[in-house]
């Protein structure tokens, strides 16, 4: 993992947004360090997407800064960047290839190697057969793929993408996914927009959870699920469980439960109270809350895609 030791790629610095006459953003600041993956989440409606928006210039923030790479954002000196916005859309009539080869020459390819690039990457999503497509023939998950083909030729430094797996099915989902990570891989800084929270757990560093335009969570996703989840323990017994003792549970079902640790109760503590009041113990998991229970916790529901 990156710690905030590396330069910071992304500084965002006491950025506000009125929007309409409404307060979308308030008073937000954070850092994204080089190499990190990180992940910005919240609620929908939270800011999520106006916060990259005023990152890239297509806002103008009300009050404070945002800078990639020590200066606001300038297509052409802040460096190679892939952006991928939560509105899709490429060039609906003409064909996959086309589209892709134009856009890769527009990073920086040349026309040759644009077109190879984009046959292989057409082919890892499965989309071989459709390179002589129109764009708009293409179902909306096959154009968000070429899409994200889009977003990631010529690996640039730094990948910004907004909900990158929003409608996908879980394979689909997972190669997206793999697609991400070679980036990470391959060095590149990466901020994401994801309601998926397995997703923050596979690949994000640090986190930062958006609450009504404000900063609720920031950190690593290990301290983010420390702080607002606490510490677990998952345990398979048979037998009958004694009252809870410095724990809460949370579920308990036949010879399963989860119970959640109150502030200075330890896990080998909960371990002996069970084997004392005669527990028969098959299995226990110390943990911490998962990214999903972080979520309810801060928002009171589950998180939900944008809708299209
Ligand atoms: N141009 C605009 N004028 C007025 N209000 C806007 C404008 N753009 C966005 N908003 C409002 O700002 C709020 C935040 O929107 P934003 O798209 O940043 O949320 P988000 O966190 O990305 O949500 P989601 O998860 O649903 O994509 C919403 O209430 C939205 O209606």
């Amino acid at each position: 993992m990156v710690g905030m030791t590396s330069p910071s790629v992304i500084e965002v610095r006491n950025f506000s947004m009125v929007l309409g006459g409404k307060q979308i953003v308030d008073d937000l600041s954070f850092e994204v360090g080089r190499g990190e993956t990180f992940g910005l989440l919240g609620s929908n409606g939270s800011g999520k997407t106006t916060t990259l928006r005023a990152l890239l210039g297509i806002y103008t923030p009300t009050s404070g800064e945002l800078l990639v790479n020590g200066a606001p954002f300038n297509p052409a000196t802040s460096g190679p960047l892939g952006y991928l916005p939560e509105e899709r859309g490429l060039y609906r009539k003409e064909k996959v290839i086309d589209v892709m080869t134009y856009f890769g020459q527009l990073k920086g390819m040349a026309r040759t190697a644009a077109a190879l690039w984009s046959m292989g990457f057409l082919r890892r999503v499965g989309l071989e057969d459709h390179a002589r497509v129109r764009l708009d023939k293409l179902s909306g998950g096959q154009q968000q793929k070429v899409q994200v083909g889009v977003t990631v030729m010529n690996n640039p430094d730094i990948v910004i993408l907004d909900e990158p797996t929003k409608g996908f099915d879980p394979i689909n989902r997972r190669l997206l996914l793999d697609i991400v990570e070679d980036q990470r891989r391959a060095g590149a800084t990466i901020v994401m927009v994801t309601h998926q929270m397995e997703e923050v757990e596979r690949l994000c560093d640090r986190v930062l959870l958006l609450k009504d335009g404000r900063a609720e969570a920031y950190g690593t996703v290990e301290a983010v699920r420390e702080s607002y989840g606490g510490h677990m323990v998952r345990v398979q017994y048979s037998g009958t469980l004694p009252p809870p003792q410095g724990w809460q549970v949370v579920t308990a079902e036949r010879n399963y439960a989860e119970f959640a640790l109150a502030d200075g109760t330890d896990d080998q503590r909960v371990l002996r109270t069970l084997m004392d009041a005669g527990v028969t113990v098959h299995r226990f998991d110390a943990t911490t809350a998962s990214m999903e229970q972080v979520f309810l916790s801060i928002y009171g529901h589950a998180p939900e895609e944008a809708s299209a």
